[in-house]
């Protein structure tokens, strides 16, 4: 552990255990002091200068305690800077799909308490730990130096002490990852039972209990309760082997005191200092608890910076057409295949429908194309060029993304489609919202385009949200457009509003559309119907049509669901 948070928090570290042992050595002698102190005080014979070495000891002590505490919490504040930035930098590099629900609430749970648990190392435990071994040894030390003989007394216990410490970090261990599962998987369901409120209210499940939060909880009582179990045991152990030190040397004393080789004064101080030699000991027990949390964190820490960031190339072209490339793509989730040889190619200017049913793959395809995730084998292209082969600012500077949840940022409806570029102007942020029929939202908003959208763009409809990110992707325009069709269903003028938006994007841009309205998939250069991970057909709809294949069937059933004649074309 040392040595990891040596990596981690570099140089500082080793000087602040050096300091650190520096006062608990005064610490030792301090107490030390005591046997001369109080040999001289009980037996008649002055004290002036031992006391006065021992003020002097403790005063040193004090400034050595003050040196210390004060740097320990430089050090661990300046930790928590570090292992901040650190982490920030480190995500901000990994591939976007790594970013799944339960890795953000455990990330969460890392950079807030994960990373308070690592910074109280410098800045409390270590000194507890320290003073536990060096303080008991500089005690030690001394004793040998008063009586050797209590000194070897109190020695041969230390084994069973060092014993009792490492059975209980054992017994502990074994439950402290289970513990630490329970308590992340606790705490997303909880966020989870917040942010779905609506959902479970209309299914009645707030008042009848919410079986996945009950049962983490109910995991997070067994593991607590297991833990106790088998920790209770081990600390006690490590009470009892403290008091067997002090029993030991109390026994050995008195048993020199009665034969007459040690004289009572000097043994009333090697008691006293046998009593102050445990202090340090069981405290080193009780921050047991804490040290095993900062392990458990510094060890999921290191585990965050060494997932591997998504590799840049060095050097990055510019690609010079719209194009996108599909040359036998496969991918899995997990080693379960997702898409299997998939090859087609959306030509500049154009606009291609992906159709299919419900996990065949679409929206997995798309996030490849902005490079999510990497293909696992084939080559996804953008503008001639390998994605892999371009730097993200270049890749995200072609690709501009409209998904299905759209998620609106806490703002106004302007801060909103100007995400789509910082720097447009007012007058190019309005025009991008007429286009997208963003400025008949804003009517009827009090406010206007200073209307503030709610968390999550709470306040729009679905299909207004789509609209206002529409907007944010031709405010960017960014050549080619990888758009998730809306599924819900639209009253008349919103559907409207929303094929207007479209169509604006289409406007000499690459289209990629995962579609779920006819009107889209009508209007499409090229179709192309995914099923279970391939392509199942490809082609204008008119030919698709003729073939009589998945893509007439789908076309069928549609058409009917939404009262739409077979051979209608918009
Ligand atoms: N992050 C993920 N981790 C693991 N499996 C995933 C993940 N995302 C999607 N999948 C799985 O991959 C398969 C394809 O999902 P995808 O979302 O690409 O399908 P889709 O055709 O877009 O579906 P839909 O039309 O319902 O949105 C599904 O079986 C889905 O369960």
């Amino acid at each position: 552990m040392i040595r990891h948070l040596t990596a981690l928090l570099g140089p500082r570290f080793p000087r602040q255990l050096a300091l650190t042992a520096l006062y608990a050595v005064l610490q030792g002698l301090t107490f030390a002091l005591l046997v001369p102190v109080l040999r001289a005080l009980l037996g008649g014979t002055p004290a002036g200068g031992w006391l006065a070495v021992f003020a002097v000891v403790v005063a040193a002590t004090a400034v050595a305690h003050y040196a210390q505490s004060r740097y320990g919490y430089a050090v661990g504040l300046s930790a928590m800077r570090d292992m901040f930035h650190r982490i920030g930098d480190h995500v901000a590099t990994l591939p976007v799909g790594w970013f799944s629900g339960d890795r953000v609430g455990r990330l969460g749970q890392l950079a807030g308490k994960g990373v308070m648990d690592v910074m109280s190392v410098p800045a409390h435990l270590m000194q507890v730990l320290v003073t536990a071994v060096v303080t008991p040894a500089t005690v030690l030390a001394c004793m040998m130096f008063f009586d050797w003989r209590l000194a070897l007394a109190a020695l041969a216990t230390a084994p069973v002490i060092w014993l009792a410490f490492r059975w209980t970090a054992a017994l502990v261990q074994r439950n402290d990852a289970a513990v630490h599962d329970a308590a992340a998987e606790s705490g997303d369901r909880v966020v989870e039972f917040a942010q779905q409120q609506a959902v479970l209210r209309a299914f009645g499940r707030t008042e009848e209990g919410f079986d996945l939060l009950d049962d983490a909880l109910a995991g997070q009582r067994t593991a607590l309760r297991r833990l106790l179990a088998t920790a209770l045991p081990g600390l006690g152990s490590v009470a009892l082997s403290v008091q067997l030190a002090f029993t030991v040397t109390l026994i050995a004393g008195c048993a020199l005191a009665l034969g007459g080789s040690v004289d009572v004064p000097a043994l009333a101080g090697v008691l006293v200092l046998a009593v102050r030699f445990t202090e340090p000991l069981l405290a080193a027990a009780d921050v047991g608890a804490e040290l095993r949390l900062a392990r458990g964190s510094l060890g999921r820490i290191r585990e965050l910076l060494d997932t591997p960031a998504l590799p840049e190339p060095a050097e990055s072209p510019t690609p010079a057409v719209p194009s996108i490339e599909l040359d036998r793509v496969s991918f899995a989730y997990d080693a379960r295949p997702v898409l299997r040889e998939v090859s087609f190619t959306v030509a500049p200017g154009t606009m291609t429908a992906l159709v299919g049913p419900s996990g065949s793959g679409k929206t997995t395809l798309t996030r490849l194309i902005a490079r999510f995730w990497d293909a696992g084998a084939g080559s996804v292209k953008v503008g001639g060029h390998d994605v892999r082969e371009l730097a993200t600012e270049r890749l995200m500077g072609m690709v501009s993304m409209v998904f299905q949840d759209v998620y609106l940022f806490e703002g106004t409806v302007e801060e909103n489609v100007r995400l789509g570029r910082p720097d447009a102007t007012a007058e190019e942020v309005r025009a991008a919202g007429r286009a997208a029929r963003v400025d008949e939202i804003v009517e009827r908003l009090p406010g206007g385009w200073q209307a503030r959208v709610g968390e999550g763009g709470a306040t729009l409809s679905g299909g207004e949200r789509q609209r206002v990110s529409i907007a944010r992707a031709l405010l960017k325009d960014a050549p080619i457009v990888l758009l998730d069709e809306a599924t819900a269903a639209l009253d008349p003028e919103n559907e409207a509003a929303l094929m207007d938006a479209l169509s604006a994007l289409a406007r000499d841009r690459t289209l990629l559309v995962i579609a779920h309205r006819l009107q889209t998939v009508a209007r499409a250069d090229q179709i192309v119907v995914l099923d279970g991970g391939r392509v199942a057909e490809s082609g204008t709809h008119e030919r698709l049509l003729e073939l009589g294949g998945r893509y007439a069937a789908f076309w069928r059933e549609r058409s009917r669901a939404q009262g739409w004649r077979l051979a209608g074309r918009a």
